[in-house]
């Protein structure tokens, strides 16, 4: 058996650092993501006048509670390349009674778009000005108070956008009422609910309407569980190993996350997993099966399956992921070009994608500054040694230590013969 310890969920990390921003108090944060996305998300907080103070070689973040909003009224917020940080931060000041804020983003980020969220901030009274590119960064936020109200909101390119203003929502005078007309990733909102509860706020859901008292958040202590989409390389590369095993503590059957929901996808396919209240394990079988999977509500793992696809003894296909074209990059056409030059045979339409059996030979990746398809495609690895990659640095986004952590896996198992054999 290996035990992977797997850095802290981005989400998470993300949601945890809004709350605590607007929450009356001091939380403290055990074991957060120490990534470019998260860090990210604090030096933004610290440019908007919000203290993170760091504690214990950095795995505990303490965050003064400013209820009252930004103690700056004037800053400049670079997100990077995050989209949580591009699309919570500006919520999170537009409820402050005054203020003027910029935001920028890198040009990946850029390229992202954000304009359902910035329309219904319009549609709040608050002051958006789009720089560029209406729709995208850079923007200017300019504060005054939100009374509240009724929103319609079309979530059906990215559920941030209804994350965003569920958590504004206790910001405001009276509350926000939120009537969603599709959504995308709905799991990454039962993750926001469950937050926002934890935090001292409950939302009343009835069915595509959510609810959001006024009041603000109360600080907690808080543990960050380990990231469910980082997790799925390390329990891929299990599937792709047989007799092979990956434990993946903190992530039991209770996880917040809905990426947990990927070993469902490698049961179906032929893999044995093992769901215990503190950690999950899976095991790789002999054979894999092909398979035909939904994954709109898992769609970060879209690529991880992906790349191991090709080893399955019949077709993968992957369907519902159109959001996933306007993620880091467009990961449809991504993980196919790449699949192509692995030698495998693939086909793609607009929301989907089919991968037949081949034999991967080993090739550069073209990474497109995605660190979920340097992630994914080092799993294809595993099989075909030597693969390279024009852009390995860029898992920094979520996981720096990814090529080391899955180095020391591939090594290991390269030293003790695997169970059963
Ligand atoms: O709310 C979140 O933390 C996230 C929601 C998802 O995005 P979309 O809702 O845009 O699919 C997911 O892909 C992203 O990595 C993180
Ligand atoms: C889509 C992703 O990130 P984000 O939207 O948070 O930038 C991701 O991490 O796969």
């Amino acid at each position: 058996m290996t035990v992977i310890e797997i850095p802290g969920s981005k989400s998470v990390t993300a949601r945890a650092l809004f709350l605590a921003a607007a929450a009356r108090g001091e939380t403290v944060l055990r074991r957060p993501l120490r990534s470019d996305d998260s860090e990210g998300f604090a030096e933004g907080l610290s440019r908007l006048g919000y203290a993170v103070v760091r504690e214990d070689g950095d795995r505990v973040w303490r965050i003064a509670g400013r209820p009252e909003g930004p103690g700056e009224a004037e800053a400049d917020v670079y997100c990077r390349d995050g989209a949580t940080t591009a699309r919570f931060l500006p919520a999170l000041v537009a409820a402050a009674p005054s203020g003027s804020y910029r935001f920028d983003a890198s040009a990946q980020m850029r390229r992202r778009p954000l304009g359902p969220l910035t329309r219904a901030l319009r549609d709040l009274g608050v002051d958006v000005t789009h720089g560029e590119r209406e729709g995208h960064h850079p923007l200017r936020i300019d504060a005054h108070g939100i009374k509240g109200g009724h929103l319609v909101l079309d979530a059906g390119e990215s559920s941030q956008y209804l994350t965003a203003l569920l958590m504004l929502g206790p910001l405001t005078e009276e509350g926000l009422t939120i009537d969603v007309t599709r959504l995308v990733s709905a799991p990454y909102v039962d993750i926001t609910l469950a937050m926002m509860r934890d935090f001292g706020v409950e939302v009343v859901r009835e069915g595509d309407r959510f609810t959001v008292p006024p009041g603000g958040y109360r600080a907690v202590e808080y543990a960050i569980e380990p990231d469910a989409s980082t997790a799925s390389y390390f329990f891929a590369a299990a599937a792709l190993s047989p007799g092979r095993e990956v434990t993946v503590p903190g992530l039991g059957r209770h996880a917040l996350q809905g990426d947990t929901a990927f070993v469902d996808v490698l049961e179906r396919m032929g893999a044995e997993v093992v769901r215990a209240d503190g950690a999950t394990t899976v095991r790789g079988p002999r054979r894999l099966r092909g398979l035909t999977v939904n994954m709109r509500d898992i769609s970060d793992t879209m690529p991880t399956l992906a790349a191991v696809a090709p080893y399955a003894e019949g077709p993968v296909r992957i369907e519902d992921v159109a959001n996933t074209r306007v993620k880091e990059c467009d990961r449809l056409d991504a993980c196919a070009e790449n699949l192509r030059a692995l030698g495998v045979d693939v086909s793609t339409g607009p929301d989907w994608i089919e991968i037949r059996p081949g034999a991967p030979r080993a090739t550069e990746i073209t990474t497109h500054g995605d660190h979920r398809i340097v992630m994914s495609f080092a799993v294809t690895g595993l099989r075909a040694p030597g693969m390279t990659y024009d852009d390995p640095g860029c898992v920094r986004k979520t996981f720096p230590g990814f090529h080391e952590a899955f180095a020391a896996l591939r090594d290991t198992w390269a030293a003790e013969p695997p169970a059963g054999t």
